[in-house]
């Protein structure tokens, strides 16, 4: 059985880590570190990196008729034992570049550019929409990448297609059947699915594949049906109490000075926990 050691780390995000296995694996390794307003806390959340992994894995199973995906196994001889449960071998993907965000609601950053200019990547909507509106449509609205700790840069749809137009459709119309589908099922769950993130590569073929995580808390917002109301923020399915703590003051931290967040209380440790354990057994119908 390898070590993590073993594996030349090539990338690494707030929560996560990518490590190359051989020339056509990688192994994609989940922490139990979470992150609220843009600071990774000293506290970690036992088990979240294992449930999101298999969150992950439920939804690539989930999506198999609309688009292929980078994964190889969740369980395999080459994943190393620390990391056996919250790690996944998949194939190596030619990454695009771009974000590719699907919304069904207004917040975050699409509330901002639509309240700055009536749009959203260049999308026109309607006016007089507020926070947390259901749009009457999902739409597709790509960012580039930024570094770690910056925010990613929403562009048109046009600014993408600059890059091929072709494979921006082809893009976008995965991203909304994706959101569509995970939004469905979601909503069976009592869940909405507000927004999601995903990142596409292209195999050894040339065919586009979905690689990163997908559908997780992570990279969606998932806000609970049960007493959604449009006109305020909705409360996150998994990072509530956290979020609430930490603007508390109780926490004694300001959320507007530099200084980073202070540990978490074991309650709020055991909430959060909870929570993740709950949203994947609501969406996936799988006991954790
Ligand atoms: N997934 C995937 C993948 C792949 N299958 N093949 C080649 N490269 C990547 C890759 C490289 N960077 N990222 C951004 C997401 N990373 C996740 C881990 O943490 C760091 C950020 C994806």
């Amino acid at each position: 059985m390898p070590a993590l050691t073993d594996y030349e780390l090539i990338a690494a995000g707030k929560v996560r880590e990518l490590y190359r296995v051989d020339d056509e694996l990688l192994l994609l390794v989940a922490s139990d570190r979470i992150s609220a307003y843009d600071w990774v806390l000293p506290t970690e959340i036992p088990d979240k990196g294992a449930v999101l992994t298999a969150m992950s894995v439920f939804w690539f199973e989930a999506l198999g008729d609309i688009v292929p995906n980078h994964l190889v196994s969740d369980d395999d001889g080459r994943i190393p034992a620390e990391v056996r449960g919250r790690a996944l071998l998949v194939r190596s993907l030619d990454m695009i570049q771009f974000e590719c965000v699907a919304r069904g609601y207004l917040t975050g950053s699409g509330l901002i550019d639509y309240r700055n200019t009536g749009a959203v990547c260049g999308v026109e909507l309607p006016a007089g929409l507020v926070e947390a509106s259901r749009l009457a449509e999902p739409i597709f609205t790509p960012a580039t990448k930024a570094p770690i700790g910056q925010h990613d840069e929403n562009i048109t749809f046009d600014r993408m297609a600059a890059q091929g137009r072709e494979e921006a459709e082809e893009l976008r119309d995965l991203t909304l059947a994706v959101y569509r589908r995970g939004a469905e099922i979601a909503e069976k769950a009592g869940v909405i699915l507000a927004d999601t993130k995903l990142e596409f590569g292209r195999d050894a073929s040339g065919r586009i594949v979905l690689g990163d995580e997908v559908l997780t808390p992570d990279s969606s917002r998932y806000w609970p049906s049960e007493g959604y109301e449009a006109g305020r923020v909705q409360p996150s399915y998994d990072k509530q109490y956290v979020r609430d703590w930490l603007t508390s003051p109780e926490s004694g931290w300001d959320r507007k000075s530099d200084t980073p967040p202070p540990p978490l209380p074991a309650e709020v440790v055991a909430a959060t926990r909870s929570k993740y354990v709950e949203a994947y057994e609501r969406v996936t119908g799988k006991r954790f």
